[in-house]
């Protein structure tokens, strides 16, 4: 996938390797997200964030957002001082709570609405509201815990020059390397090979593309064998460029093999339209258990997520035993 300045890499929302870097942040310190923003005019466009879901930093770094107390950098990652941490540390005499009448009442709610509010977005691209059960959801950050706090685990991605993404990375299957926007078997920057999808993962995976192709006969998309998987983690303040996911073999974008993205934790903001223009794109909040979905004619969409909405799951995140903020997993076939 390809995420420029406007998607990764050339495309996955980053930052193309012949731009050069704009600079909005001043602080030394890899989590410049607070900085960023009182960097930021009030009413700057969302044009601001695909221009850089990245901030330029001066020095070596870490991160030391009060959302984030696990400090860790590229550079930690590099010399294994273990991934990045989604769930919060567990506190002495803190009892987790089953899930509240709420957020039963909630799910139960979304999951008996779920085929009635589910979307055909425009060709190709379909919403599965709340798609994964709150215990799917709990399984999947566990498992993303597990493997994010090993060996390939998650970290701090940038695109060289202290050009940070806002978000952590973790990649199964393949890795992404943001710094040249290909896969490869390895990470370049500590040698560590990625975990393997987890077979549920991929259970899921297929069931939602079944139940898609049922729900939407007219909007067959093809079934995939996910080889790879991108785990983003976006802290509160966490966002991602406007890009297309087009990093992906000549051949499987050519038959327009879909993307299957799954929401879980706080709400997101999410734009999706035909060029990389915010101003032209359509808007859509992402809530946790969603499964989005875009192949066929959409499979160059571009989208990004804006921001992240705080006040969007209370309860839900205790449940989940996720830190504040979101964890999005997209899926897809090289
Ligand atoms: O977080 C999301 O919903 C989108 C993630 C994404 O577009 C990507 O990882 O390429
Ligand atoms: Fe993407």
């Amino acid at each position: 996938m390809e995420r420029s300045g406007s998607g990764r890499g050339g495309g996955r929302g980053r930052r193309s390797p012949s731009t050069p870097p704009v600079v909005v942040g001043k602080e030394q310190c890899g989590c410049v997200r607070g900085s960023e923003e009182k960097n930021q005019p009030q009413n700057s466009s969302p044009d601001s964030h695909s221009d850089s879901d990245s901030v330029g930093i001066g020095v070596a770094k870490l991160n030391i957002c009060d959302d984030v107390d696990k400090p860790l950098s590229s550079a930690a990652a590099a010399v294994g001082e273990g991934g990045f941490d989604i769930c919060p540390r567990k506190q002495p005499g803190i009892v987790v709570l089953n899930p509240s009448l709420l957020v039963k009442n909630r799910e139960r709610r979304r999951s008996s609405n779920s085929n009635s509010n589910s979307l055909l977005l425009r060709p190709g691209m379909v919403l599965l509201r709340g798609y994964l059960s709150l215990s799917d959801q709990k399984k999947i950050v566990e498992r993303c815990r597990e493997l994010g706090v090993g060996v390939g685990g998650f970290y701090q991605p940038g695109y060289g020059e202290g050009i940070e993404m806002h978000l952590k990375m973790m990649c199964l299957g393949k890795n992404w390397d943001p710094l040249t926007s290909q896969y490869g078997e390895q990470r370049p920057f500590d040698g560590a090979k990625p975990p393997l999808i987890p077979p549920e993962f991929l259970t899921l995976v297929s069931n939602a593309l079944r139940d898609s192709n049922a729900l939407f006969p007219h909007n067959n998309l093809p079934s995939i064998s996910p080889d790879i998987c991108i785990v983003n983690f976006y802290s509160q303040t966490g966002r991602l460029g406007l890009h297309q996911d087009k990093d992906e073999s000549t051949d499987s974008l050519r038959r327009g093999l879909p993307v299957v993205s799954f929401s879980i934790g706080y709400s997101a903001q999410f734009l999706y339209g035909d060029d990389r223009d915010p101003d032209k794109a359509q808007k859509l909040q992402l809530e946790s258990g969603d499964v989005l979905i875009f192949g066929g004619p959409s499979r160059n969409v571009f989208h990004g997520v804006t921001a992240i909405d705080k006040a969007s799951a209370p309860n839900l995140l205790q449940h989940i035993n996720l830190r504040p903020g979101r964890l999005n997993l997209t899926f897809r076939q090289y």
